[in-house]
Protein backbone atom coordinates (compact mmCIF):
# COMPACT_ATOMS: atom_id res chain seq x y z
CA UNK A 1 0.00 0.00 0.00
CA UNK A 2 1.31 3.48 -0.82
CA UNK A 3 1.87 5.47 2.37
CA UNK A 4 -1.28 7.59 2.78
CA UNK A 5 -0.79 11.36 3.22
CA UNK A 6 -2.45 11.44 6.67
CA UNK A 7 0.02 8.93 8.16
CA UNK A 8 1.93 10.61 10.97
CA UNK A 9 4.13 7.90 12.45
CA UNK A 10 5.88 4.78 11.18
CA UNK A 11 6.06 1.65 13.29
CA UNK A 12 8.70 -0.82 12.07
CA UNK A 13 7.88 -4.38 13.11
CA UNK A 14 10.54 -7.09 13.48
CA UNK A 15 10.17 -10.74 12.52
CA UNK A 16 10.01 -11.46 16.25
CA UNK A 17 7.17 -8.96 16.71
CA UNK A 18 5.13 -10.55 13.92
CA UNK A 19 5.84 -14.08 15.14
CA UNK A 20 4.80 -13.19 18.71
CA UNK A 21 1.61 -11.39 17.64
CA UNK A 22 0.63 -14.14 15.19
CA UNK A 23 1.03 -16.72 17.95
CA UNK A 24 -1.27 -14.59 20.10
CA UNK A 25 -3.78 -14.65 17.23
CA UNK A 26 -3.35 -18.42 16.99
CA UNK A 27 -4.25 -18.77 20.66
CA UNK A 28 -7.49 -16.87 20.04
CA UNK A 29 -8.34 -18.92 16.94
CA UNK A 30 -7.64 -22.20 18.74
CA UNK A 31 -10.69 -21.51 20.92
CA UNK A 32 -12.97 -21.64 17.87
CA UNK A 33 -14.34 -24.71 16.05
CA UNK A 34 -11.65 -26.24 13.82
CA UNK A 35 -11.16 -24.81 10.34
CA UNK A 36 -10.97 -27.00 7.24
CA UNK A 37 -8.13 -24.90 5.85
CA UNK A 38 -6.35 -21.55 5.73
CA UNK A 39 -6.60 -19.00 2.93
CA UNK A 40 -3.66 -16.59 2.82
CA UNK A 41 -4.37 -13.16 1.31
CA UNK A 42 -1.38 -12.21 -0.83
CA UNK A 43 0.95 -10.94 -0.21
CA UNK A 44 0.83 -9.73 3.40
CA UNK A 45 -1.06 -12.77 4.67
CA UNK A 46 1.53 -15.28 3.49
CA UNK A 47 3.85 -15.23 6.51
CA UNK A 48 1.05 -15.09 9.11
CA UNK A 49 -0.68 -17.99 7.30
CA UNK A 50 2.51 -20.05 7.44
CA UNK A 51 2.82 -19.44 11.18
CA UNK A 52 -0.87 -20.18 11.80
CA UNK A 53 -0.71 -23.39 9.78
CA UNK A 54 1.93 -24.64 12.25
CA UNK A 55 0.29 -23.30 15.39
CA UNK A 56 -3.16 -24.66 14.48
CA UNK A 57 -1.79 -27.81 12.78
CA UNK A 58 -3.62 -27.12 9.52
CA UNK A 59 -2.07 -28.65 6.39
CA UNK A 60 -4.52 -27.38 3.79
CA UNK A 61 -3.37 -23.88 2.79
CA UNK A 62 -4.73 -21.90 -0.16
CA UNK A 63 -4.28 -18.37 -1.45
CA UNK A 64 -6.46 -15.62 -2.74
CA UNK A 65 -4.34 -13.17 -4.71
CA UNK A 66 -5.07 -9.46 -4.51
CA UNK A 67 -3.31 -6.50 -6.12
CA UNK A 68 -4.43 -3.05 -5.01
CA UNK A 69 -4.23 0.16 -6.96
CA UNK A 70 -3.58 3.07 -4.58
CA UNK A 71 -4.34 6.68 -5.43
CA UNK A 72 -4.08 8.83 -2.30
CA UNK A 73 -7.12 7.84 -0.21
CA UNK A 74 -8.72 5.60 -2.87
CA UNK A 75 -7.92 1.87 -2.69
CA UNK A 76 -9.11 -0.40 -5.46
CA UNK A 77 -8.31 -4.07 -4.79
CA UNK A 78 -8.25 -6.33 -7.86
CA UNK A 79 -8.70 -10.04 -7.24
CA UNK A 80 -6.21 -11.98 -9.40
CA UNK A 81 -7.07 -15.43 -8.00
CA UNK A 82 -10.05 -16.49 -5.94
CA UNK A 83 -11.20 -19.59 -4.06
CA UNK A 84 -14.12 -21.78 -5.12
CA UNK A 85 -17.17 -21.86 -2.86
CA UNK A 86 -18.58 -19.52 -0.23
CA UNK A 87 -15.72 -19.85 2.28
CA UNK A 88 -17.61 -22.03 4.76
CA UNK A 89 -15.13 -23.62 7.18
CA UNK A 90 -12.15 -21.62 5.90
CA UNK A 91 -9.93 -19.25 7.85
CA UNK A 92 -8.93 -16.22 5.74
CA UNK A 93 -5.71 -14.62 7.01
CA UNK A 94 -4.12 -11.26 6.30
CA UNK A 95 -1.42 -9.33 8.10
CA UNK A 96 -3.36 -6.08 8.49
CA UNK A 97 -6.77 -4.56 7.96
CA UNK A 98 -6.34 -0.83 7.39
CA UNK A 99 -9.13 0.89 5.44
CA UNK A 100 -10.96 -2.44 5.09
CA UNK A 101 -11.04 -2.20 1.28
CA UNK A 102 -9.34 -5.58 0.78
CA UNK A 103 -11.48 -7.50 3.26
CA UNK A 104 -14.67 -5.89 1.98
CA UNK A 105 -14.01 -7.39 -1.45
CA UNK A 106 -13.04 -10.76 0.02
CA UNK A 107 -16.09 -10.91 2.29
CA UNK A 108 -18.24 -10.44 -0.78
CA UNK A 109 -16.53 -13.44 -2.38
CA UNK A 110 -16.31 -15.67 0.70
CA UNK A 111 -19.24 -14.63 2.92
CA UNK A 112 -19.12 -17.71 5.16
CA UNK A 113 -15.38 -17.64 5.92
CA UNK A 114 -13.84 -16.54 9.21
CA UNK A 115 -11.62 -13.49 8.69
CA UNK A 116 -8.54 -12.96 10.87
CA UNK A 117 -5.72 -10.42 10.80
CA UNK A 118 -2.74 -10.05 13.07
CA UNK A 119 -3.13 -6.27 13.15
CA UNK A 120 -6.15 -4.00 12.76
CA UNK A 121 -6.75 -0.28 12.44
CA UNK A 122 -10.08 1.16 13.63
CA UNK A 123 -11.49 1.89 10.17
CA UNK A 124 -11.16 -1.72 9.04
CA UNK A 125 -11.74 -3.39 12.38
CA UNK A 126 -15.48 -4.14 11.82
CA UNK A 127 -14.54 -6.30 8.82
CA UNK A 128 -12.40 -8.70 10.88
CA UNK A 129 -13.75 -11.50 13.04
CA UNK A 130 -10.56 -12.04 15.06
CA UNK A 131 -7.41 -9.89 15.39
CA UNK A 132 -4.54 -9.71 17.88
CA UNK A 133 -3.47 -6.05 18.07
CA UNK A 134 -4.91 -2.63 17.18
CA UNK A 135 -2.88 0.31 15.86
CA UNK A 136 -3.99 3.91 15.46
CA UNK A 137 -5.32 4.78 12.00
CA UNK A 138 -2.48 7.30 11.63
CA UNK A 139 0.24 4.68 12.20
CA UNK A 140 2.09 3.33 9.18
CA UNK A 141 3.05 -0.28 9.87
CA UNK A 142 6.32 -1.38 8.22
CA UNK A 143 6.57 -5.18 7.97
CA UNK A 144 9.92 -7.01 8.04
CA UNK A 145 9.34 -8.67 4.63
CA UNK A 146 8.94 -5.36 2.80
CA UNK A 147 11.99 -4.22 0.82
CA UNK A 148 13.30 -0.95 2.32
CA UNK A 149 11.60 2.15 0.92
CA UNK A 150 8.95 0.25 -1.06
CA UNK A 151 6.06 0.22 1.42
CA UNK A 152 3.94 -2.95 1.36
O1 LIG B 1 -7.56 -2.69 4.67
P1 LIG B 1 -6.83 -2.23 3.47
O2 LIG B 1 -6.81 -0.73 3.34
O3 LIG B 1 -7.28 -2.89 2.21
O4 LIG B 1 -5.29 -2.56 3.68
C1 LIG B 1 -4.84 -3.82 4.09
C2 LIG B 1 -4.18 -4.54 2.96
O5 LIG B 1 -3.03 -3.75 2.56
C3 LIG B 1 -1.88 -4.60 2.54
O6 LIG B 1 -1.74 -5.20 1.31
P2 LIG B 1 -1.25 -4.38 0.03
O7 LIG B 1 -2.44 -3.89 -0.74
O8 LIG B 1 -0.28 -3.34 0.45
O9 LIG B 1 -0.56 -5.47 -0.86
P3 LIG B 1 0.54 -6.56 -0.47
O10 LIG B 1 -0.10 -7.47 0.54
O11 LIG B 1 0.82 -7.22 -1.76
O12 LIG B 1 1.72 -5.83 0.09
C4 LIG B 1 -2.18 -5.65 3.58
O13 LIG B 1 -1.42 -6.81 3.38
C5 LIG B 1 -3.66 -5.88 3.42
O14 LIG B 1 -3.96 -6.88 2.45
Amino acid sequence: MTTPPHTISTLPLSWEDVHRDTRILAGMLAELPAFCGIVAVTRGGLVPAAILSRELDIHLVETVCVSTYDDRDIRDPQVLKTLAGDGAGWLVVDDLVDTGATLQVLRGMLPKAHFATVYAKPKGQPLVDTFATVFAQSTWVAFPWEPPGKGS
